[in-house]
């Protein structure tokens, strides 16, 4: 057995800051004692955590490697993409695995596993995308559940794409009220956001601005408030993905307060990037064309008091890069062709961690929202998101006054360019273990394709 301890750290979990040593065995967090207790242990590898943070690793709840889309992929495989978080100091992803129109879910699964086994840096989960909701659709969640896949994706937006309708929602909803499965919803009135961009197109407004006027805030508040009316119908719970909008914010808290199981997770470019990003010359604006869309500025502060109240639970990456090179460009003509997405897996706990210093958040709410709480919210908790004896060891020593500048020059995702790009964020996790192996190291990357787990996941553990 090897055994690791990390000594001299502040430990910061959702719930404690403590001055602690971590003891590691194999894969596994043994024991966190205070220094004087821990000064007994005996280890084949001692961490120097003096001025770090020890955190529990990221759990990244919402990423598309090599997804397709539009007729392009998403520019980072499973192997480039989970080397770029573990750079950030996220050690957990959870992928989604697309139903094809036409296909089973189970198709959808194995694919995804296709191109994730053997691929991995760190351990993966994958949700479902239901893009055909029938009977069979129903029993297959059914099966996907008991093999760890305890979460599933809708969209009330891109008709004929990814599209279902209420009745479909319903349907899926009720199913997932059976077998636990939690209903994920991309919540933006499609069918009227596909009017509004034809009647732009049709009077020649075709560039990468048009996306941010015709998904109106108020589409994705609709969109909002009937997921949460259906969810409600059926007895299911609700997670509603990438919320960016104030009007969005305000549905979901209403739902939290009159005792609703309806939960809101937002991500980094909505708290810190807005709609004027699409005006950027050149067609520049492109790089920032992602769903639900960067919002005026005033949204951020709604998202940011949420956050602090819990009416919003998580932030994720929605990662999701194209290059602007060939494949934001496919849209030059025509804003609608644009490829939807952000890169940001590799940025987002150095992104809070700025917030932090900024005083918007704490560093236990950090955790939380980075950890903690898409553990939790996804059935992977106490074994990821904590730093408690039984976990997984995914931990991160966390370097809080490192200064760095986010660059398309030093970032490690496979995308030409970076949504942050000459931004300086204070801190950096300087040392990476995934299940206790050293995957970064000061800079160093140490870890190798493969070495990721397939997780198969509980059901939500964040009911009321
Ligand atoms: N968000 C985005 O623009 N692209 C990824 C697909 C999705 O999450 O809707
Ligand atoms: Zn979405
Ligand atoms: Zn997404």
């Amino acid at each position: 057995m090897s055994r690791t301890v990390i000594r001299g750290g502040l430990v910061i979990t959702a719930t404690e800051e403590v001055r602690a040593d971590v003891l590691i065995e194999d894969e596994t967090i043994a024991a966190v004692a205070t220094p004087n207790v821990a000064q007994e242990w005996t280890a084949d590898t001692v961490l120097d955590a003096t001025d770090r943070y020890v955190i529990p690793g990221g759990v990244d709840a919402h990423t598309h490697m090599e997804m397709p889309f539009g007729g392009t992929f998403a520019a980072d495989t499973f192997e480039t993409g989970t080397r770029a978080a573990v750079f950030g100091g996220t050690t957990t992803i959870i992928d989604f695995a697309i139903q094809p129109v036409g296909g089973t879910l189970r198709e959808g699964v194995e694919a995804w596993h296709a191109k994730a086994d053997d691929q991995c840096a760190i351990d993966y989960g994958f949700h479902g995308i239901l893009s055909d909701v029938g009977d069979g659709v129903l029993k297959e969640m059914d099966a996907l559940v008991g093999e760890g896949i305890t979460s599933f994706k809708m969209f009330m937006a891109y008709p004929g794409v990814f599209y279902s309708d209420d009745g479909q929602i319903l349907r899926a909803m009720q199913q997932a009220g059976d077998n636990g499965a939690l209903i994920m919803m991309h919540a933006e009135n499609g069918i009227a956001i596909d009017v509004l961009v034809r009647q732009a197109l049709e009077a020649g407004r075709t560039g990468p601005e048009q996306h941010g006027r015709v998904r109106h805030p108020l589409l994705e508040a609709e969109a909002t408030h009937r997921a949460i009316k259906l969810s409600t119908v059926a007895g299911s719970p609700l997670y509603v993905v990438h919320v960016s909008a104030t009007e969005s914010v305000a549905e979901i808290t209403r739902a939290r307060h009159d005792g609703l199981n309806v939960f809101g997770e937002t991500c980094p470019q909505y708290l810190f990037l807005s709609v004027d990003e699409l005006d950027a010359p050149e067609f520049e604006g492109a790089k920032y064309v992602c769903s639900t869309p960067l919002r005026p500025a005033e949204h951020q502060e709604s998202l940011w008091r949420a956050l602090r109240t819990d009416d919003l639970s998580v932030v994720s990456t929605d990662h999701c890069p194209f290059c602007f090179a060939g494949q934001k460009e496919l849209g030059r003509e025509d804003f609608s062709k644009i490829p939807n997405g952000i890169p940001g897996v590799e940025n987002r706990l150095d992104l809070l961690h700025d917030a932090v210093v900024a005083g918007r958040i704490s560093r236990r709410r950090w955790v939380e929202l980075a950890s903690t709480a898409p553990a939790r919210m996804f059935g992977l908790h106490p074994r990821k998101g904590t730093i408690a004896p039984g976990a997984d060891a995914d931990i991160v020593l966390y370097d809080p006054s490192a200064q760095q500048i986010l660059s398309a020059e030093t970032h490690h995702m496979n995308v030409d360019y970076n949504a942050y790009e000459g931004r300086w964020v204070t801190g950096r996790a300087r040392t990476v273990l995934s299940r206790g192996e050293v995957v970064v190291d000061d800079g160093d990357y140490r870890g190798r394709p493969g070495r990721g787990r397939f997780l198969r996941r509980e059901t939500c553990g964040y009911l009321t």
